[in-house]
């Protein structure tokens, strides 16, 4: 079995009674990038927070590269790095000295410190501005350098909190980039909490989607509207129409087409209204539905399917006023 970095077991946070993050669990394998979705205010950075060992909870328990994080956050803290939404520098110092000094908090021998921030700064793209005042730093390149604060420990794991906030999509499409580089290379596991769907699904190994501090879907981005739409992933849509070829068909009654289409495999709705219909189903059942329609004596005017995928993932869960 693949070895956990992250192994989260039936974990509850509440904030004055308010449940924050409800009966989470979860794992994460080495190496693996693994996408926290979840709308403002789903508990991702509570869920974070926890992770590091830096606030406590009420029942559960997380482990962080095999370590109780409730127990030994110091441990924790040398094992893992943390880049949150936004990072502080010293803006009047350069990106090289900025580097420096986090390299010194961390413990590492000047020299040593010296040669590892170089190396870092050209890992992360900042070669070229590492003698540049930090002021004058563009938000991606900040992000850089706080990406580079976190990789001079040498973690084991990464956990990216909302970082393509602010960035361009030139931006963002380098900062993914750069992560997935990062991970693959040096074999780092990495925790990316966003509401980006589309950056989530752009690098991400596994999904997680987190909705009101509940965990509602898990696993690769294929599975998920399967899981979220476990009964019925198909809609169809059509119109019917009488013929008037002079053959005189003499249709079946809709009563008896909508029961005929309701016993097919799969199939758990069927709606009639005004010569149109919805035919919900667990998979594409088009090909039979037509033939039923003309079978019945009527013609099938139009047909449209729907599949359900990521945007309907999103349109249910992350747009404001429908996470619910
Ligand atoms: N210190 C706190 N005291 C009281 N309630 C809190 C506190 N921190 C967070 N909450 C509440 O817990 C819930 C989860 O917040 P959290 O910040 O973890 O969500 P999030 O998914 O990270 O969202 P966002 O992206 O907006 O930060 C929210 O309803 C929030 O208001």
């Amino acid at each position: 079995m693949a070895e956990k970095s992250i192994e989260i077991t039936g974990l509850t946070k509440k904030y004055d009674g308010y449940v924050a993050v409800d009966n989470l669990s979860l794992s994460i394998k080495k190496g693996e990038i693994f996408g926290l979705l979840g709308p403002n205010g789903a508990g991702k950075s509570t869920t974070i927070l926890m992770l590091l060992g830096l606030t406590q909870f009420d029942s559960g328990s997380v482990n962080v590269c095999g370590i109780d994080t409730s127990r030994y956050p110091l441990e924790v803290k040398k094992k893992v790095g943390y880049l949150p939404e936004d990072v502080g520098f010293y803006n009047e110092y350069t990106g090289l000295q900025n580097l420096f000094y986090v390299a010194r908090l961390n413990n590492i021998p000047s020299e040593q410190a010296k040669h590892t921030a170089l190396d870092i700064l050209a890992q992360v793209g900042l070669e070229d501005a590492k003698d540049n005042k930090v002021s004058s730093y563009s938000r991606g390149m900040r992000q850089r350098l706080g990406l580079a604060d976190v990789l001079i420990k040498n973690p084991e794991v990464i956990i990216l909190d909302e970082p393509t906030l602010g960035l361009d999509p030139e931006g963002v499409k380098k900062f993914l980039q750069l992560i997935v580089g990062l991970s693959r290379k040096k074999g780092i596991t990495v925790l990316f909490s966003s509401h980006h769907l589309h950056q989530i699904q752009q690098v991400c190994d596994r999904v997680g989607i987190f909705v009101k501090g509940k965990l509602l879907a898990e696993g690769k981005i294929s599975s998920l509207a399967e899981q979220l739409f476990t009964k019925n992933t198909f809609t169809l849509e059509g119109g019917i129409s009488l013929i008037n070829d002079g053959v005189g068909k003499n249709p079946k009654p809709i009563k008896e087409l909508t029961d005929r289409l309701t016993r097919l495999k799969g199939v758990a709705k069927v709606d009639f209204k005004d010569n149109h219909f919805t035919v919900e189903s667990q998979n594409d059942v088009s090909h039979e539905l037509s033939r039923l329609i003309v079978e019945s004596g009527y013609g099938l005017s139009h047909l449209i399917k729907k599949e359900y995928g990521l945007d309907d993932i999103y349109h249910q869960y992350f747009q404001a006023g429908k996470s619910s």
